[in-house]
């Protein structure tokens, strides 16, 4: 539909891990006839979750990789990708962004209700929360109430990971701390109803909208509190390191790095490069927590093969992290017996299964 409507901009927020590249990557693959622009803000230097999700949108999305959106100092380099998903050539019905896993959704919401575009208008912010990780979440992160509070829609995501009692409780939580009224809405691996957000008249109309002058006043309270406008978001205690290697990967060195990671290290997503005969494919790699998965598949026409890791934590030893992760690099994986392969393959999960717990 190409429309002289303004195109809706929907965030998509949610703590590390939570499922926001899942729930995108369903969108995208149920969209229908509807035309999806994507945004994705890694935090990272490698744009992990823009490769994610670049086989399903092409030339639809654009990547603002290495930093995070929130704290782009006037919101003009978003308002610049917003305008290139808007021509009228792209003829894009609703624009997604996927928004940092450290990122503070209001500063967001408060940059698109700014944009002076006349193409664009916001159009609500999806707070995809952790069932399983709820409590420790909430707990490490206060300012996840704060996030729930400005959600349009939450998104109660791995419910597959909590039983019925569990999701009962968790749900009575969300909705205590969410606006009066705003819909929650359980997944499990991001199956959420595309219609959600696919109407031009979604949701965000069923309750208020933080109000321009409220977005203006908070923006002003938070501004500068730290000298340089930072303070209180989730990331300026992260950091995010990233490595990259031509080289194959040792499957048991890499394995051992893994179940030795430090509890500070709280998320590695990448893609690995084993090599090992029998197990050429490229492999994702997605740890949260102690949650550790291994996802095969086909190496794009062409791709170099290579290893490309984006590792986020708290008081975490950088220059360690990235000797240990030297250490797995492999010169001869083709001399590799296929048996090396087997750990890593403990982490992949057999068809009918949704993921791994890691026991270690
Ligand atoms: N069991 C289970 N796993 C899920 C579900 N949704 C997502 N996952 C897994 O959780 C991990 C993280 O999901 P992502 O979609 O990458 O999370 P994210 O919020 O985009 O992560 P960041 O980009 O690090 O902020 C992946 O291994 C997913 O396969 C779910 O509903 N149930």
């Amino acid at each position: 539909m190409n429309s002289v409507q303004p195109i809706p901009v929907v965030v998509l927020s949610g703590f590390l891990g939570s499922g926001k590249t899942t729930v995108l990557n369903h969108l995208l693959a149920h969209r229908g006839g509807t035309r999806i622009g994507v945004v994705v803000n890694d935090f990272g230097s490698i744009e992990i979750d823009a490769m994610s999700v670049a086989g399903q949108v092409g030339d639809s999305m654009v990547s603002l990789g290495g930093g995070c959106l929130c704290c782009a100092v006037d919101g003009s380099e978003l308002d610049a990708y917003l305008e290139k998903l808007a021509a009228p050539v792209h003829r894009i019905d609703v624009i997604v962004i996927e928004a940092s896993g450290l990122a503070e959704p209001q500063e967001m919401v408060r940059m698109l209700v700014a944009n002076e575009n006349p193409a664009v208008r916001y159009g609500g912010l999806v707070q995809v929360v952790d069932a399983a990780e709820f409590d420790a979440t909430r707990a490490a992160h206060p300012e996840t109430d704060r996030h729930l509070a400005v959600a349009d829609l939450v998104v109660l995501n791995k419910t597959d990971r909590v039983d019925a009692a569990e999701r009962a409780r968790i749900e009575a939580e969300v909705t205590a701390l969410a606006a009066p009224g705003t819909p929650l809405v359980g997944a499990d691996h991001g199956r959420i109803d595309p219609e959600l957000l696919f109407d031009r008249r979604p949701w965000t109309e069923t309750r208020g909208q933080l109000s321009f002058e409220d977005l203006l006043t908070e923006a002003g309270e938070h501004a500068h509190e730290d000298g340089e406008g930072h303070a209180g978001h989730a990331h300026t205690a992260y950091e995010s390191l990233s490595f990259t290697t031509d080289q194959a990967l040792s499957p048991r060195r890499f394995l051992d790095f893994l179940d030795r990671r430090p509890a500070g290290l709280y998320r590695v997503k990448g893609f690995v490069w084993f090599g090992v005969p029998g197990h050429r494919e490229r492999y994702e790699v997605h740890a949260v927590g102690r949650f550790l998965r291994f996802d095969p598949g086909p190496w794009g026409q062409g791709e170099p093969r290579r290893t490309q890791l984006v590792l986020i934590g708290k008081g975490i030893d950088a220059p360690g992290l990235l000797g240990e992760l030297e250490a797995c690099r492999e010169a001869d994986p083709g001399r590799a017996l296929p048996e090396s392969m087997w750990g890593v393959l403990r982490y992949v999960p057999r068809p009918a299964e949704t993921g791994v717990e890691d026991e270690s």
